[in-house]
């Protein structure tokens, strides 16, 4: 388990983390942190590394302090952004890398190489030049480059970055999978929320420096710390509510609470909403009036303003600006924010 106590980070004069503690490990096999641009996520993971020094507070893993403990001795597996492998090598001799300087034999390496490529999906690959691998086979090349000396904990700096959508989808999938059957825990930077929920058991959610929520993807939607988390989660809209002994009133309806709703203390709430956690309906007798439509693919994505209040929502069939709608919020998307 790795436990950060009261980490800060500068840069110059410049703190760029701030007093964070964080535990990860435990029951969480991958561990996401999330959080915009700038806000110091890797720096947060070069520190725990040992690739940036630590200004204040430690960083132990089992309980034994890494401080004096060099990079190549933490026994930890890391992998940036763009893979960095080394451009001369084959993808073997990359994957190779880490082995020979803890001496294992040529034929050991061979052997575990050959197990990795398996692992990442790239059967016999070995002698291929890095150069001619794509950027997705890259990236699991990366990882297979860190897992091949058994890592006691991977690091993930933004691994899919580089990649286009459609790829990093996939290979978000296939990076959880190889992880999760190396057994190796993992810690996955991303500013992408949809990433983190795909990827992540536990998501710790990063803001200017400071570590503002942890929970699982789910709860953290439900329950997020504070209005900011929530829309960083991709809340569109907050809204008054309040929570009574069975449901969650709001201007557009009451919504039932539910196991992840349950400990909501009873009153004043604010609740989050996404574009998809309210469905409109045309209805001549609606209350709501649409200000906005635009097709998607096999729904409509909807602006209508109810009560002086403009709120996004979905709808099946096609809507049009002037329409009145009636607005149905769907309640396993609505989140109640905790403070
Ligand atoms: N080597 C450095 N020297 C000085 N300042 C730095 C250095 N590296 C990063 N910073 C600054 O530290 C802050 C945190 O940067 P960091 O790269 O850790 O953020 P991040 O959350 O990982 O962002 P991104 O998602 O854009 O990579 C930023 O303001 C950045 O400009």
């Amino acid at each position: 388990m790795l436990t950060l106590r009261d980490v800060s980070v500068r840069y110059g004069s410049d703190e760029v983390v701030h007093g964070v503690d964080w535990e990860v490990g435990g029951d969480a096999l991958v561990t996401a942190l999330l959080g915009p641009s700038g806000c110091g996520k890797s720096t947060l993971l070069r520190a725990i590394a040992g690739l940036e020094p630590v200004a204040s507070g430690t960083v132990a893993f089992d309980g034994v302090d890494l401080q004096a403990i060099p990079v190549h001795r933490r026994d930890f597996g890391v992998v940036f952004q763009d893979g960095q492998l080394f451009p001369g090598r084959t993808v073997g001799q990359n994957i190779a890398y880490g082995l020979a300087r803890r001496g294992v034999s040529r034929a050991q390496a061979r052997q575990r190489v050959a197990e990795l490529l398996d692992l990442v999906q790239l059967p016999g690959a070995a002698d291929r030049r890095v150069t001619e691998l794509s950027g997705g086979q890259a990236q699991r090349v990366a990882v297979a480059r860190a897992l091949a000396p058994r890592p006691r904990l991977l690091l993930l700096d933004e691994p899919l970055a580089a990649l286009d959508r459609r790829l990093r989808d996939d290979l978000a999938v296939a990076i959880t999978d190889i992880v999760r059957d190396s057994g190796t825990p993992t810690v996955v930077v991303t500013h992408d929320h949809v990433e983190a929920a795909m990827m992540a058991d536990v998501v710790s959610v990063m803001r200017a420096g400071s570590i503002v929520d942890t929970a699982a993807p789910q709860r953290l939607w439900r329950r997020p710390a504070n209005e900011w988390v929530a829309r960083f989660l991709g809340a569109t809209d907050i809204v008054d509510g309040v929570i009574g002994s069975a449901a969650l009133a709001t201007a557009f309806g009451a919504i039932e609470i539910d196991a992840d709703l349950a400990d909501a203390p009873a009153g004043p709430c604010r609740a989050a909403l996404r574009p998809d956690s309210l469905r409109a309906d045309r209805d001549d007798a609606g209350r709501a009036v649409v200000t906005r439509s635009a097709p998607l693919i096999g729904t409509w994505r909807v602006q209508a303003v109810i009560d002086g209040r403009a709120l996004d929502a979905v709808s099946d069939t096609a809507v049009a600006v002037g329409d009145r709608v009636s607005l149905t919020p769907m309640p396993e998307r609505i989140g109640v924010v905790r403070g």
